[in-house]
């Protein structure tokens, strides 16, 4: 084991060596290894370079990582060579902490990681026996045992989740209030239980997974449990093999505020149901908080008992819609300031305009980027972005219409739809009516006459006028050539 290796310090006995000292010495020898292991000079300097070591404590290793990106980079693609590095030289019982860097002003937030196991364990059976029952019935001691232990029970929470990095929409504006609100009174309100369904990657475990965060942190409940639908059935199940159904009850009809991810996941699976609603019954006599997300409605949910459906629409529903363009963007920029990204605004534009169905991938496309741009160091334009990204958006591009000419020019103007069909002949709307006809000549396939027409029922002759007109310009003024250039270019975007 490290500690007892003097000759990285000749001289100074290692126990003498302060937690931050002792950090240096195994960081640098857990870097040897994975810089042998990587073969890639250029991931070596970007991935593992940036990090600290903080301390070295037993065998419990604390580094400091520059953001959450970063911790989830290593994580994702160094895993095993990560582990690997550390048991070699801190023994089989080598644990890692991570520790993020949010921002220079902002407090650091640890993550605990997983080395040498990659996911946590909850066992409910972990429980002390002791919280065992007659009959189903705790007793008053194992109660209090449950209470004085509560602090020893991991939340499985993902800390990442928070109302602070939640984006606000029209697409999820009741579904955010109600979780803020529950987080604030949990269980004293009538959302119990409080529902969040949506499609896919739109966002529930994030929100539900932030009431836990805020209620936890802000000790507005003092035992709060999240867990899988999916994860519940399997502990369910073991606990019937091993005998321990009474303890895997009891662990959670303690809990104050119970988050249970993904229901529809319970369908069809009788004996899970039939679990889960004696533990909804006692939370709820109990004003114990409850919080379920689903994929679909509850209506729609087949397989499930009517009983258990019924009490599941006892308090609040709400859902998570698509979001809209504005919240893509909003998202995107939330994502890049975590991150202390930049991005130029034709790449975020182009993200948000063609990564409309799932928050994942949109965030994936923008983890694509950063990742790209970071193992190549180089930065990204549009044509590269387009590029990284081709696969993610291929099935999207369309041929350009004329609605869409109309739409870009409407926006690069500031100017309404009305205004470009209509008669003023002020300079300014001329001006866009000109290059609307100009654009849409350029870059759809339609006809004189069908341009006129389009735009306020002209004669095609007018149309011939107008790309003419912007012909000439375009060859005198540099100032037209670039408004050219923006119209084609926001065009492409929305094309793709
Ligand atoms: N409004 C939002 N603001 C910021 N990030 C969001 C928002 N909605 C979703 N995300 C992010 O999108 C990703 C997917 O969200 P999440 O996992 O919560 O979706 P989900 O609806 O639970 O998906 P699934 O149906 O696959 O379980 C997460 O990284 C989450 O942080």
């Amino acid at each position: 084991m490290l500690m007892s290796e003097g000759h990285d310090q000749p001289g100074a006995p290692v126990s003498h060596l302060s937690e931050q000292a002792l950090a240096q010495i195994a960081w640098k020898k857990c870097l040897d290894i994975i810089r042998d292991g990587l073969h890639n000079l250029q991931s070596f300097k970007t991935w593992f370079e940036p990090i600290v070591p903080l301390k070295l404590s037993g065998q419990e290793l604390t580094i400091q990582v520059p953001s959450q990106f970063f911790y989830e980079m290593i994580e994702e693609n160094y895993y095993s060579l990560l582990k690997r590095a550390l048991m070699e030289v801190m023994g089989t019982g080598a644990k890692l902490r991570y520790s993020v860097l949010v921002q220079a002003a902002q407090a650091e937030t640890p993550v605990v990681a997983r080395i040498p196991e990659k996911k946590g364990k909850h066992t409910p059976a972990a429980l002390p026996k002791v919280i065992s029952h007659a009959n189903g019935k705790q007793t008053k001691e194992a109660q209090d045992l449950f209470a004085n232990n509560v602090h020893r029970f991991e939340s499985y929470l993902n800390p990442k989740y928070r109302f602070e990095n939640f984006v606000k929409g029209d697409c999820n504006d009741l579904a955010h209030a109600a979780a803020k609100s529950v987080s604030e009174t949990p269980g004293k309100s009538s959302f119990n239980p409080l529902v969040i369904y949506g499609g896919v990657g739109l966002g529930k475990t994030h929100l539900i997974q932030a009431i836990g965060n805020h209620a936890r942190e802000n000790n507005k409940a003092k035992f709060v449990m999240y867990v899988s639908s999916e994860k519940f059935t399997i502990e369910f199940v073991n606990a019937i093999q091993n005998n321990q159904a009474h303890e895997f009850s009891a662990f959670y009809r303690n809990v104050d505020l119970l988050i249970i991810d993904d229901i529809q996941f319970f369908e069809r699976k009788e004996k899970t149901q039939e679990e889960i609603f004696h533990i909804f019954n006692t939370l709820h006599q109990a004003n114990k908080q409850i919080v379920l997300s689903s994929d679909r409605p509850i209506k729609e949910l087949k397989g499930i008992e009517e009983r258990l459906l019924s009490r599941f629409q006892w308090g609040l529903t709400a859902d998570l819609q698509l979001p809209d363009y504005e919240t893509r963007r909003a998202i995107l920029q939330r994502k890049l300031e975590e991150n202390s990204a930049t991005l130029d605004e034709s790449i975020i534009d182009f993200i948000a305009t063609n990564m409309t169905s799932n928050i994942r991938e949109l965030e994936g496309c923008l983890v694509k980027l950063l990742a790209t741009a970071s193992l190549n160091a180089k930065s990204i334009d549009l044509p590269l972005a387009k590029n990284i990204l081709r696969d993610s958006v291929r099935e999207r591009s369309q041929t350009v219409t004329i609605e869409m000419v109309e739409k870009a020019v409407c926006e690069y103007f500031g100017i309404s739809a009305n205004d470009i069909k209509g008669k003023s002949r002020k300079k300014e709307i001329a001006f866009a009516r000109q290059m609307a006809m100009y654009s849409a000549k350029k870059w759809t396939k339609s006809s004189f006459k069908t341009i006129g027409l389009h735009f306020g029922g002209r004669d095609h002759s007018t149309v011939i006028h107008a790309v003419n007109a912007i012909d000439k310009n375009a060859d005198r003024s540099e100032e037209v050539r670039n408004t050219i250039e923006e119209l084609h270019k926001r065009l492409e975007i929305m094309s793709l």
